[in-house]
C-alpha cells in the first residue's frame, strides 16, 4: 500500500512528554514513520515521578485498536504500559489476530519506582502477551519480576534471555541499561484507580555508535556514572546471539529510554528491516537520544527524541 509506513503504540500516556505514548510517537516521527496510538492508561507524571494513574476501560482500548487497524492498517505494533490484567488480556487477544510484527515492552515500573503494572497482571503478561511478541524488550527489573532471574553481570544475561524466551516471544532484547547503575528503590503511587499492588524495586540509570561482540565480564558498579563504560544489551532468539554495545552516557536524564528503544525497533521493523537490523538501528537512535538528554523539571529529564534533526541543523537547538 502506498503512503507512509504506519506504526501503532498501545501504551500509557506520560503527561510530562518523556516516556509512554508521547515518547513512542516522537520516536516514530524521528524515524520517518507515521505513529498512531491506542491509549491504555493515563498518568499524571513529571520529572519527579508518577502522581496518579488511571487505566481506560477495556472497551475503549478495543475500540481504539479496531478504529486504527481496520481502516488505516499497521505495519508494526509496540506495547508499553498496560496497567491491569484485563487490559493485558484484551491487548494480547487483539495482537494474536495481526500479522504485523509486535514489539512487547513489558513495562512494570517507572524510573522512580512507581508501579505501572498491577502484580496481578504478571501472569497474563507471561502466558498471553509475551507469546504474541516478535521481540520482547524487558529491562533487568522486569526480567526479575517475570522470571525470577536476577542479572548482576553480563554473563547472567544469557540465562535471563532463555527464561524470557521460555514464555514464547520469537526474540528477546535483555536491556542492560541498569547494569552498573544504582537501584532507586520502590515506592510512589500504584497503578490505576483500582490501586496498584505491583510495586517493585527499580534501577535509576544514568545517561555514538553501536558495536557488537561477545559477552565479557562487567561488574555492577556503585552508582550512576560510576558503572561500566558500556550500555550492553543482548538480542537473541535462542540460537543467534547479538551483543549490542554502546557508550554509557553519564547523563541522569534517561526518562523514556525503554519506550524509545521499543518504539524505534517497531519503526524499523515496519520499514522492512530484519530483527537484528532493526534492534541495532534502534540502539543507535536511543544512544544518541540519551547522549542529548536534558534537564526538565526538578528530577530526571527526558532523552532528546529530536537529536538527529538538531545534529542535521548544525547542532544548536532552534529557538522561537
Ligand atoms: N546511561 C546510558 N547510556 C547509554 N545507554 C543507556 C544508558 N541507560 C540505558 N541505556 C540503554 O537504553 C536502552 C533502554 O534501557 P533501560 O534504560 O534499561 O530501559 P528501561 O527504560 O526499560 O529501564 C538500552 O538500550 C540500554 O542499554
Ligand atoms: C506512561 C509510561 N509508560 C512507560 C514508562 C516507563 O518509562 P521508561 O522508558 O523510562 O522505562 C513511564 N514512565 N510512563
Amino acid at each position: 500500500m502506498a503512503g507512509p509506513v504506519r506504526v501503532l503504540t498501545v501504551a500509557g500516556s506520560d503527561s510530562g512528554g518523556g516516556a509512554g505514548i508521547q515518547a513512542d510517537l516522537k520516536t516514530m516521527l524521528a524515524l520517518g514513520t507515521h505513529g498512531m496510538s491506542v491509549i491504555a492508561a493515563v498518568t499524571a507524571q513529571n520529572s519527579l515521578g508518577v502522581q496518579g494513574a488511571w487505566e481506560l476501560p477495556v472497551e475503549a482500548v478495543r475500540a481504539q485498536y479496531r478504529s486504527v487497524v481496520d481502516d488505516i492498517g499497521v505495519q508494526a505494533v509496540k506495547t508499553g504500559m498496560l496497567a491491569s490484567p484485563e487490559l493485558v488480556e484484551c491487548v494480547a487477544e487483539l495482537l494474536a489476530g495481526t500479522d504485523a510484527p509486535v514489539v512487547v515492552d513489558p513495562v512494570g515500573v517507572s524510573k522512580h519506582g512507581d508501579a505501572l503494572l498491577a502484580a496481578s497482571a504478571l501472569d497474563a503478561v507471561r502466558t498471553k502477551l509475551l507469546p504474541t511478541a516478535t521481540v520482547a524488550t524487558p529491562n533487568l527489573d522486569e526480567v526479575a519480576q517475570l522470571t525470577g532471574v536476577r542479572v548482576e553481570s553480563e554473563s547472567d544475561m544469557r540465562r535471563a534471555a532463555a527464561a524470557v524466551l521460555g514464555f514464547g516471544p520469537r526474540w528477546v532484547v535483555i536491556k542492560g541499561g541498569h547494569l552498573g547503575s544504582s537501584g532507586s528503590g520502590a515506592g510512589g503511587s500504584g497503578v490505576g484507580g483500582s490501586g496498584g499492588d505491583g510495586s517493585v524495586a527499580s534501577g535509576s540509570a544514568a545517561g555514538g555508535s553501536v558495536g557488537s561482540g561477545s559477552a565479557g565480564s562487567s561488574s555492577a558498579a556503585d552508582g550512576p556514572g560510576a558503572g561500566s563504560a558500556e550500555a550492553v544489551d543482548l538480542l537473541t532468539d535462542g540460537s543467534e546471539e547479538h551483543w549490542l554495545r554502546a557508550p554509557r552516557h553519564d547523563n541522569r536524564h534517561t526518562h523514556g529510554t525503554g519506550c524509545t528503544l521499543a518504539s524505534a525497533i517497531a519503526a524499523q521493523l515496519a520499514k522492512g528491516q530484519s530483527v537484528p537490523e532493526a534492534v541495532r538501528a534502534a540502539k543507535e537512535y536511543v544512544t544518541g537520544a540519551i547522549a542529548a538528554g536534558f534537564a526538565l523539571g526538578g528530577g530526571i529529564g527526558p532523552v532528546d527524541h529530536g537529536w538527529r534533526f538538531k545534529a542535521a541543523e548544525g547542532d544548536s537547538p532552534a529557538r522561537p
